[in-house]
């Protein structure tokens, strides 16, 4: 059974630090320097990453605060007119109606066939979906209904009968404002024709989700990777108008004499958009590219905080750190930006945790795959750590998630075998004991378990980024002592006054102790 020990999440750097200067002798401490504070840390480390506050994302909603660092250094000053074309681009109309919405919410259940989801069930799929329409400001669920399907790729999903059954329903209920219909896309002429029958809006799980998005991103860079998953959406909408003027005999018209038809026209408008996006995001990922090349150099080891959405990263990382700005919220992608954060390991080293996207099962492909850029990052940490929610009925289909979508994003294999598994939310399985072997079992929430975590990720950080512990000799009259505080984590200095030098107990990365020993020969 591991132990549980409680920890003071708050000032739980103070606490480190006071370990560190009790576990030496009155002399040593007298020459230690005060180890940085990690909020000093980073900030000296925001200079290198750019990180800066972050800021209203568009489309208002689900969430108000911005205080994060960022990772992406989009301060920069840049040509007044990129950024022009940059904020055009992120002018849309809204996806979903503003205000209070009461939303019936339907699942179509598909019990056999090749449409039958695995490994799940429909109750807790219905529990997700509510999950997400709660996510909306302002948005709640007055009904909701299983329905049997075993024609789900049907135009109109359900049988004939079971659809006039559904539309009795929703049109009997007039506190009804909308209908969340729990499927990947619903192709435009198929929302159209449900939206005739129920005489309400109706949403699928891609305008939800991407409607989310766009509400909890802040970044330009996570504002334009919305933009562009969006694309699919409105090529669906430009086909789905084209054809419905087309029954009125207008699509074949050509526009302006340009030669092009409408569709052809509204088609290339949205390719020169997705061009614009393209080499929008490609402006600030090579400044990105700029920034970890410096985080490399300033040899700080990162650690990328991954897991399912609402599996407590940003909890965990806020007990790790002692960040008080860190607000996790009980939300569906609350983090949609990739955020770093210091934090310092039993032997006072100093990390940066990544927060960063949670992963969602279903999650539409288009969406996933104008993220994977950002999640590209943690292809170049030193470490990953998976956050599982143990307390949710269904984290082994999570982790089966989160797995498969890291093992897409191509990392290299020792990053993925040192990965550290992490089961989170155990205050809510009273006597929670993992099963699987070299998991750490904790509650960000109530700090539980946090120490065995950190010595795991401080052993896993030394391990991969080939730093050792070393006692090196260095007389006292030399630089040699202020040069180890800077390039080094100092842990004890025991002076020898006969000697006029002091035995320094170091964790320095070997290039650092390649470039001490040429410095200092002998
Ligand atoms: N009971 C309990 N709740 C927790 C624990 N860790 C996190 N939570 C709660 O779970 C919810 C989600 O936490 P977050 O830290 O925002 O989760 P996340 O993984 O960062 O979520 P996204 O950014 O949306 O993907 C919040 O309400 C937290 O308070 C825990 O150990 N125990
Ligand atoms: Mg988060």
């Amino acid at each position: 059974m591991w132990a549980l020990r409680a920890l003071r999440a708050a000032g739980r750097g103070g606490a480190w630090l006071s370990r560190a200067v009790r576990g030496c002798r009155p002399p040593r401490a007298a020459l230690l320097p005060p180890p940085p504070h990690p909020e000093r840390a980073l900030a000296a480390v925001r200079g290198g990453l750019g990180c800066s506050e972050g800021r209203e994302g568009g489309g208002g909603g689900s969430r108000a605060d911005g205080q994060r660092s960022r990772a992406d250094g989009e301060e920069e000053p840049k040509d007044a007119e990129e950024e022009e074309d940059e904020e055009e681009l992120l002018r849309r109309d809204p996806l979903l109606p503003a205000g209070t919405q009461r939303v019936c919410l339907v699942h179509p259940e598909v019990k056999w066939g090749p449409g039958k989801t695995q490994g799940t069930r429909a109750e807790w799929q219905v529990a997700e979906a509510r999950a997400l329409v709660c996510t909306l400001d302002g948005w709640l669920v007055v009904d909701t209904m299983v329905v049997r399907t075993t024609t789900p790729d049907k135009k109109l999903i359900f049988g004939r009968g079971t659809l006039e059954q559904l539309t009795e329903r929703i049109r009997g209920s007039p506190e009804i404002t909308s209908v969340f219909l729990n499927v990947e896309r619903l192709a435009t002429p198929t929302k159209k024709d449900l939206e005739a029958a129920w005489r309400v809006p109706v949403f699928d799980r891609f305008t939800v989700v991407l409607h989310i998005f766009r509400c909890n991103a802040r970044t330009k860079e996570a504002r334009l990777q919305v933009a562009l998953a969006e694309l699919p959406l409105l090529r669906s909408h430009v086909k789905s108008n084209v054809a419905h003027l087309g029954g009125r005999g207008r699509s074949s018209r050509y526009t302006m004499g340009s030669g092009e038809s409408f569709l052809q026209l509204q088609q290339r408008l949205l390719r020169d958009r997705e061009a614009k996006i393209q080499k929008a995001l490609e402006r600030l990922r090579c400044k990105r590219r700029l920034l970890g090349q410096q985080r490399r150099r300033k040899e700080f080891p990162v650690v990328s905080v991954v897991g399912y959405t609402n599996c407590g990263k940003t909890t965990l990382i806020k007990a790790l750190t002692g960040d008080a700005a860190i607000q996790p919220r009980n939300q569906l992608f609350a983090t949609l930006d990739i955020t770093a954060h210091a934090g310092r390991l039993p032997s006072a080293l100093t990390v940066l945790y990544m927060d960063t996207i949670g992963f969602l099962s279903q999650l539409p492909h288009s969406l996933v795959e104008s993220f994977s850029a950002t999640l590209q990052d943690v292809a170049h940490s030193d470490l990953i750590v998976h956050v599982r929610d143990v307390s949710h009925p269904e984290t082994e289909l999570q982790k089966a998630s989160v797995l498969s979508a890291l093992w897409g994003l191509g990392l290299p294999d020792a990053l993925l075998e040192s990965m550290v598994e992490v089961h989170n939310k155990v205050d809510l399985v009273p006597g929670y004991t993992p099963v699987e072997p070299d998991v750490l079992a904790v509650s960000a929430l109530l700090g539980l378990g946090l120490d065995e975590l950190m010595a795991r990720v401080e052993d896993a950080v030394l391990r991969a980024t080939g730093r050792r512990t070393l006692t090196l000799r260095v007389r006292l009259a030399g630089p040699q002592l202020s040069w180890l505080h800077q390039e080094a984590t100092v842990q004890a200095v025991d002076v020898i006054p006969e000697a006029g030098a002091a035995d320094v107990k170091v964790i320095i990365s070997d290039s650092a102790y390649g470039r001490f020993r040429k410095l200092f020969p002998g």
